[in-house]
Parts: C-alpha cells; structure tokens; sequence
C-alpha cells in the first residue's frame, strides 16, 4: 500500500534469480562434456509499478527466471560455452517480454577438468583440479528498441591462487612516522587473481539469437580466455615484480597485447601476505634482511593488501 506522503522516488530498480545452480552433460557419444554454472539473471524495464503500486502485473516471477535457466541449458545449443549461453538467456528475455528492455547475467563456472588416464582424456569421467571459477558478466540492452539489441560482454576468472617464492621485491614506498615495514628486494609474492576483461562484439553481426552461432565463431571465447589466462600465469611467474601494482598493469598490457577483441581489463588483486619468523631466539637465521632467503614464513590471512586497476585500450 503506497502512503500519501512519498519522500522519495523509485530511482533505481532490478530484480531477478542468482544462485541458480545448474549442471548440464552433453553427450557426443560416448564422449561426454559437463558444464557447471552458478547463475545471476536480473531484469530491467517497465517494472517501476510493482514496487510502487504492488502492481505484479508486470512482474515476470523469479522462479520463472530459474525455470528459464534450467530450461536454456537443456535446450541452448551453446550451454556448453559460458559467454555464449548468457547472451542467448539474456536477448531471450529482452525478446519475449516486451515492458523487459535490460537483462544483466552473471554466470560462475566452476572448474571440472577431463581426467587423463595412461596419457588419454577419459570419455566421461572429470576432476575439480581449481578453485579459480570462470566468470561471464553480460548485460544485453533492447532499450533502444528489440530489433536494434546491444551487449556488453565480459569474460574473466576469480579465485585463482597464485604463489612465487623470488623475483618480487618491494621498496622505496612511502617512509614516515606511519612506516614500520621493511624494504625487500626478495619476497614472497602471493595473490588470488581476480579479473574481468571487456570484449568487443563484433559490430557487423547484429545481435539476434540467429546470429550467437557467428559471434561464438568469430570471437573464439574458449581461445580468448585459454590466452588470457595463459597471460595472467606466465606474467606472474616472469615479471621481475617491483610490487603488485606494477606486475598488474604489466599483465593487462600483454592481454591486450594478446587478444585483440579485448577492450578493457580490470583486476583486483589481495596482496597475501607471507611474513618471515623470527627464529633469532633459537639462534636460527631465518633470513630476515633486505635481501630476503627467509625460509620460514607466516601465512596472514588478514589483514591483505587489496590492489585494483583498470587498463583501457587507446
Ligand atoms: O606490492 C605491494 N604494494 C603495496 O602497495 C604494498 N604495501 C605494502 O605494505 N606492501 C606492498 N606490496
């Protein structure tokens, strides 16, 4: 029941399922493939009346968004490819509902990799070899009408634990009254990489559900993110780190040094900190100077540094 005295206006509103879980096997055969999706679907359009009327006239329910989820991935030909399949549920439901002009869907896909035995990818059998999850991050636009449908697509990985014990150093920051922490040339550098890449989609495919097969073509999404993970891992390992922020901004250089269709990376990176114990009191040099070779070390889980950037192609 709306009051008669309203101080405020509805300036803002989105609604939608997350934590829609879904596993789908496609079979090819013998060969069998799984996918495993943690999914957010969230709408926008003429929906002002049900939060300021109780007017659920124009409300698609939440529960028939999950059913469209489960749905989609029995019978979307792309399920088994992440970016893919959230542009197909997200043009669907700016195509079906006409007052619904925004869609926004997030898919998490957790990792499940083929299992090799004696050197052969088994037909059927998986293994959850990571806790880094694949990330897709779309919203498709019918705002400016449903035949002229925009996206913005982002692909990326979270969770994803990385550790090296040399080639990190951090020095010359900041010294004043506030500062008590020690230069390092050698440390230990740890972080569980975040990160979300903006893709351009290619801007002569129209964006329709006919046209998902081309655009898949085209982009090459299981290349793209392969690269840009391989980016991510080798940077790591390679960059002579002055400090996180450095090696950050490195590693989104070479992605888009690397993957041409992407516009835009930002990652966000906890600085984990290993910290060396002192064992002086048991007259043990743990190696706690400048120049690192600490060999016994404590790992802090809080607090982290937290460090986060955006790179823009030019
Ligand atoms: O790579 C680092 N960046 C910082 O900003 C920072 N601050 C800090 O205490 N240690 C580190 N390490």
């Amino acid at each position: 029941m709306s009051t008669s005295q309203e101080l405020g206006y509805l300036s803002a509103a989105r609604y939608g399922k997350q934590l829609v879980k879904v596993a789908r096997v496609v079979r090819e055969g013998d060969q069998h493939f799984i996918v495993e999706y943690v999914i957010r679907a969230l709408l926008e359009g003429d929906i002002e009346t049900s939060y300021t009327e109780a007017d659920n006239s124009v409300v698609v329910a939440t529960d028939s968004i999950k059913n469209t989820c489960n749905i989609f991935a029995k019978t979307s030909p792309h399920v088994l490819n992440a970016p893919v399949f959230a542009l197909h549920l997200g043009i669907h439901f700016v195509t079906k509902y006409a007052h619904i002009t925004k869609s926004f869907i997030d898919i998490e896909q957790l990792k499940w990799s083929r299992i090799e035995v004696n050197g052969k990818p088994h037909k059927w059998s998986f293994v959850r070899d990571g806790d880094e999850k694949s990330l897709v991050e779309c919203v498709v636009d019918a705002s400016a009408g449903k035949e002229s449908i925009k996206g913005e697509l982002k692909v990326g990985m979270k969770d994803l634990l990385v550790l090296k014990t040399s080639g990190s150093a951090f020095e010359n920051f900041v010294r004043d009254e506030y500062t008590t922490l020690g230069e390092v040339s050698d440390r230990i550098f740890s972080t569980s990489v975040s990160i979300q890449s903006s893709i351009s989609l290619p801007p002569n495919i129209p964006l329709t559900i006919d046209n998902l097969g081309e655009i898949a073509k085209e982009l090459n999404f299981p290349k793209l993110t392969g690269q840009i993970t391989k980016d991510v891992l080798e940077t790591f390992a390679e960059d002579e780190s002055a400090s996180v922020q450095a090696t950050m901004y490195i590693t989104m250089q070479n992605i888009l040094k690397s993957c041409p269709a992407v516009k835009e990376t930002s990652m966000q990176l906890p600085n984990k900190h290993y910290i060396p114990i002192n064992l002086s009191a048991f007259n043990l040099d743990n190696g706690l100077g400048k120049d690192g070779g600490a060999e016994v070390f404590h790992p802090t889980a809080d607090p982290s540094g937290y460090i986060t950037a955006t790179v823009t192609r030019k």
